[in-house]
């Protein structure tokens, strides 16, 4: 049995938020079916710019993993992570041109810009690992819980967006983000009081800001 830690108390105090995160109506209408191409590229366009301004999040995330982390391992675990999002940015690409959107002519809309603003302030070097650490789970953990449910039994997803399921929805995945929020609970359980209150503002606000990046996609342009 898992040991229950911080964040699955914190999950529990602020389940609604994580629901909303994570069963957002647009990945529930992937997983029906009944998806709105439009709103599909909307999310690819937008969620390309996100991943170019999340490279540098995650290289700073590895910077406190070798600098502040007591553990060896954390480092190999955000290494990993950082040597996929190279190729998910092929991936990006790849689809960019199968669904004929033209990232460089993509306007980063609001809620893209907030969250990206977000992520520049967690990269400065006062914020302390377990807090960083917290916000670099949650912010996997949204996407590895929302396509999972989109591969989940009785899933209608069209076969051309299975894809982007793989992509966060598969075991590799689930296993890397379990390993991240294994160090954040470690972290978390030698934290301050006053830390432990930093890290529960830092998962919701990242909630909040995957809920304001889902509601893009209902813009759908
Ligand atoms: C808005 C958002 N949140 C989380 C992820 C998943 N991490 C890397 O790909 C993502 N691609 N986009």
């Amino acid at each position: 049995m898992e040991k229950r830690g911080m964040i699955d108390t914190w999950i529990d105090k602020h389940r609604s938020i994580y629901t909303a995160a994570t069963r957002h109506a647009f990945v529930v209408s992937i997983r029906d079916g009944s998806v709105d191409l439009s709103s599909f590229r909307t999310w690819l366009g937008q969620d390309y710019l996100f991943v170019r301004g999340f490279v540098p999040f995650v290289a700073s995330v590895l910077i406190k993993a070798c600098k502040d982390s007591g553990e060896s391992s954390d480092m190999e675990v955000v290494l990993g992570g950082l040597a996929s999002l190279n190729d998910e940015i092929e991936w990006f690409k790849k689809e960019g041109t199968k669904w004929d959107v033209d990232f460089s002519t993509v306007v980063p809309q609001n809620a893209n810009q907030e969250y990206r603003r977000f992520l520049e302030a967690l990269m400065s070097s006062e914020v302390k690992y377990p807090v960083i650490m917290t916000a670099f789970w949650a912010i996997e953990a949204v996407y590895q819980e929302s396509f999972a449910h989109c591969l989940e039994d009785g899933n209608k997803t069209p076969v051309e967006l299975t894809g982007a399921c793989h992509r966060w929805g598969n075991d590799g995945f689930k296993q890397y983000c379990l390993s991240v929020k294994n160090i954040a609970e470690r972290c978390l359980e030698n934290a301050s009081g006053e830390v432990l209150v930093e890290a529960e503002d830092v998962l919701v606000r990242v909630l909040e800001h995957e809920v304001a990046f889902w509601e893009m996609s209902r813009g759908g342009q």
